[in-house]
């Protein structure tokens, strides 16, 4: 239970049940400081951590959470707990009050420092959606390969960016229609992906694979991601290797990460499996790592889609498996995201590659406006909610950012 001065609305997806983790600063302040998101306020938790829990302070009065996720489980418990006390009265008001900034009024930045990056492509329904797109002529939508692995590739951590930053339309070869070579330009078929993502705390040692039963020893927390995707620069390039600049140029995060110990009422058994995925791939018995989020997508302000996670395919604790089942490292600040996130309506589809079916559909807004892919001074918002326990809602905030026109002709113009 919240003390009685702390203030939080009713019903709020960021009630005590929540409490996720972010970076902020206050006002032309340089320095950073880790808080924890409760209400419609920010409790700067390093503040409070050397008033009254000196052991705290190093890990919480640090400018990013990685010390913090580094720390591992037996300490994200204890500083949970400390934290739900220090809002529950078991300090004076005093000692919490002074450090308590209204969220409003803080600035965001990424919560952590990003290692590697990798996108997954986990989602039945966007798979079969994208093969039907990108390979008509396939008898098949899925790849063989599909359902015994999570497909994914690396992407590149040095351009993962905090919501609100604006995206500039990139520029790259893609091929027109009638056309025999490329021509070089700003992308026309710029997307988004309504994806979630997971942050590694615990690293895992070079030559041995992450379980699928130890996923909650070593990843700390989810957020929002919204993978950027210029669909004709993707299209042009991607055969045989994978995404490169179509994907590379920004993917945005949502600043607060909810730690995992926030989403247990949450979980929910993945579907099922066929076939069975091969032993190391299997969920651990009693322990399923589907995720209940409700996602909605805004188009400049209108709702477009509304994607359920609980339907994925392959689940987190099964992309870290597998991500690390050749004895690949993972680091502190390894970020890995679900894939795109769609439901089997159209209304629940994740990006607008699907929802326009590759622009030849345009999806119609309120407003009367009509969307194949993205335009300049478009604003795409991503938000999701999960429930929690005892009828708590458990809300993830959510990753915005504005397309802004592309540079010239291109930066090297
Ligand atoms: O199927 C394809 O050819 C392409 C798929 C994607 O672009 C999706 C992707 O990046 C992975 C994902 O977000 O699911
Ligand atoms: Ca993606
Ligand atoms: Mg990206």
């Amino acid at each position: 239970m919240a003390a009685e001065w702390l203030d939080v609305p009713a019903g709020s997806a960021f009630g005590t049940a929540n409490l996720p983790y972010g970076v902020f600063s206050i006002g032309a302040e340089p320095v950073r400081r880790v808080g924890v998101a409760v209400g419609d306020r920010v409790l700067d938790v390093g503040a409070v951590a050397r008033a009254v829990r000196a052991d705290f302070a190093g890990l919480l009065g640090a400018e990013s959470l990685n010390p913090l996720l580094a720390a591992g489980p037996a300490v994200w418990r204890s500083v949970r707990a400390a934290v739900r006390g220090w809002l529950s009265g078991a300090v004076p008001a005093e000692t919490v009050l002074p450090h308590l900034v209204d969220r409003a009024a803080v600035r965001l930045h990424l919560p952590f420092e990003v290692a590697d990056y990798v996108d997954f492509y986990s989602c039945e329904q966007h798979a079969v959606n994208a093969g039907r797109i990108f390979r008509p002529d396939a008898e098949e939508p899925l790849p063989p390969n599909w359902r015994h692995l999570p497909i994914g590739y690396h992407g590149r951590a040095g351009t993962l960016v905090v919501s609100g930053t604006d995206v500039v339309r990139p520029s790259g070869q893609r091929r027109e229609p009638g056309r025999e070579g490329p021509v070089f330009g700003p992308s026309a078929r710029l997307d988004f992906e309504a994806e979630v993502g997971f942050v590694v705390g615990v690293p895992s040692p070079r030559g041995r694979g992450v379980r699928v039963a130890d996923f909650a020893e070593h990843v700390f927390g989810a957020f929002l991601v919204n993978d950027w995707s210029a669909r004709d620069l993707q299209a042009w390039e991607y055969v045989p290797l994978g995404p490169f600049l179509g994907k590379s140029f920004a993917t945005s995060v949502s600043p607060w990460v909810v730690p995992l110990a926030a989403l247990s009422a949450a979980r929910v058994a993945p579907p099922p499996r066929d076939p069975e995925p091969l032993p190391y791939l299997r969920d651990a018995e009693g322990d399923p790592w589907g995720l209940d989020l409700r996602l909605t997508v805004r188009l400049n302000g209108h709702v477009v889609s509304r994607p359920p996670f609980a339907r994925m395919y392959w689940t987190p604790a099964q992309q870290l498996a597998h991500l690390t089942v050749n004895g690949a490292a993972v680091r502190t600040g390894d970020v890995f995201a679900s894939g795109t996130v769609s439901g089997p309506e159209r209304g629940e589809w994740g990006s607008l590659l699907e929802l326009s079916w590759n622009g030849a559909d345009p999806v119609r807004l309120p407003d009367g406006r009509e969307r194949g892919f993205l335009r300049d001074g478009d604003v795409v918002s991503i938000s999701a909610t999960a429930p929690g326990p005892g009828g708590a809602v458990v809300g993830f905030g959510e990753v915005t950012g504005r397309v802004l026109p592309a540079v010239g002709n291109g930066p090297n113009a």
